[in-house]
């Protein structure tokens, strides 16, 4: 049933019956026509001329990827508005709450038949990252689709295509006439891509969030180029760190003693060694992951007024990502260490600083992984279970003691969240649709577990 073992070069092409037989099958009319409005709105890509129409499925997708939430002012407002047009579609409510000035979580709700009991989360973030529109080969917020079927968009990818994945097998779903025990929530949440302090971190604190009596969390994971699929059943810490090196000023013609640039050499290298034993450690294990190992990358440098003067004072600044097996309090202490190493003075402060380890048991008995894996063996979809390399809102989920899965279907396709050119084949899309079919239904029909009524 599944279509997720499709291959770019064995590429089924949708036909207008399949969409037919589709549209009947999901109850869903009246979309079938191409709309002439949209830039490069025909099937079969190219620019315009004769094509097969989109699948009403892929003309949302490239609806939504059209929608400009992206940093640093996104259209939420854009956002809200299509995701209210959803709910009524959905014939679902839809509840808004404001965590932040601006920040709106938007909750649309399947009620269970069994509402006392734990509900399913499955979240998305609305916003997406800017892009160097001049390294594009496309429009990034045109969603072309190109003559392999190929679109074209920020957010493609990270995580828009999730978004309409589950509100379009929530459609389908809803129209077969079924019904589950457990309450469905889908939460689309701001400011995921700048840190979810207005968004996820704030909501997870909020009443509402707790009102959602949430079970299961379903959030963002990554493309696999291969057959599998990844999900990730834990995060690394991210830990952004300045030091600071205070030295002494003086003439730029001068050996001057105790400078902050001295410091700042120690600094740069007691970090970079470190990331250079991380690298041979990933490099030199067959069984490690970039999740596994703990990277370090200097990102900025600061100080320093002109040429001629030795300055009082220079920062740099680091991007660490530390895995849950990691003890962090040895791990500030080596920090400490380094600092006390690099000379008097030096100080640091953290602009991130996660400190939750959790991990979400991949074991079988946890009844949601057990549902979670079994439905993806039925429809013969392979797993790799990995910890996610960088940082998703599901690190505020487990750090209030959920059990959370980042999981994209995306498989047969290249990492490409924040670079350029990101893209994902609409079959590979329309099978995500068809993984979600099944697996909200085998999450939403977890039987009642110790404690549940
Ligand atoms: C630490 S908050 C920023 C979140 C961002 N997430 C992703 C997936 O890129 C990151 O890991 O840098
Ligand atoms: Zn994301
Ligand atoms: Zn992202």
């Amino acid at each position: 049933m599944c279509q997720a073992r499709v291959k770019f070069e064995e590429q089924e092409v949708v036909t207008i019956r399949d969409l037919a037989f589709e549209n009947t099958r999901t109850g869903r009319t009246g979309d079938m026509l191409p709309d002439k409005d949209e830039p490069n709105a025909m099937g079969g890509g190219g620019q315009g001329g004769l094509g097969v129409a989109d699948h009403p499925s892929v003309s949302l997708f490239r609806e939504y990827l059209r929608l400009k939430t992206v940093h640093p002012e996104p259209d939420y407002d854009a956002a809200l508005k299509f995701l209210d047009r959803m709910a009524q579609e959905l014939e679902l409510p839809m509840k808004k709450v404001e965590v932040c000035p601006g920040r709106v979580v938007a909750i649309i709700t399947w009620a269970g038949t069994n509402p006392a009991l734990q509900s399913v989360l499955l979240n998305s973030h609305t916003d997406v990252v800017p892009v160097f529109q001049e390294s594009w080969k496309y429009d990034a917020f045109a969603a072309v689709k190109d003559p392999k079927g190929n679109i074209y968009g920020r957010g493609t990818q990270d995580m828009k295509s999730v978004t309409i994945q589950y509100i379009e097998a929530i459609r389908r779903l809803k129209a077969e006439g079924r019904r589950f025990a457990r309450t469905i929530h889908l939460t689309f949440v701001p400011d995921e891509e700048v840190g979810g302090h207005k968004g996820m971190e704030t909501f997870v604190k909020h009443p509402e969030f707790q009102a959602l009596n949430i079970g299961f969390a379903l959030d963002e994971g990554l493309a696999n180029p291969g057959e599998s699929f990844t999900v990730f059943y834990g995060e690394r810490c991210p830990w952004w760190i300045t030091v600071r090196c205070p030295g002494s000023p003086g003439h730029g013609s001068r050996f001057v003693e105790n400078t902050a640039a001295e410091k700042v050499r120690r600094i740069i290298n007691s970090f970079l060694d470190f990331r250079e034993q991380e690298k041979h450690r990933l490099n030199t294990s067959e069984c490690l992951t970039l999740g596994d190992v703990t990277t370090v990358n200097m990102t900025m440098v600061k100080g320093g007024v002109a040429y001629n003067v030795i300055p009082a004072e220079m920062d740099v600044s680091f991007d660490m990502r530390i895995p849950p097996t990691v003890n962090l309090q040895e791990f500030e202490e080596k920090i400490q260490q380094w600092c006390k190493g690099a000379g008097e003075g030096i100080t640091y402060q953290f602009a991130q600083k996660h400190t939750n380890q959790d991990r979400t048991s991949t074991a079988d008995s946890n009844p949601w992984w057990k549902a979670f894996s079994m439905t993806c063996k039925a429809m013969n979809v392979s797993l790799q279970t990995e910890i996610f390399p960088a940082a998703t809102d599901s690190r505020f989920i487990r750090a209030v003691g959920l059990p959370a899965i980042g999981f994209s279907p995306i498989n047969h396709t290249p990492i490409l969240l924040h670079d350029h050119n990101e893209f994902l084949n609409e079959q590979v899309f329309l099978c995500g649709i068809q993984v979600y079919q099944e697996l909200v239904p085998a999450l939403a029909s977890v039987p009642a577990l110790p404690g549940e009524v």
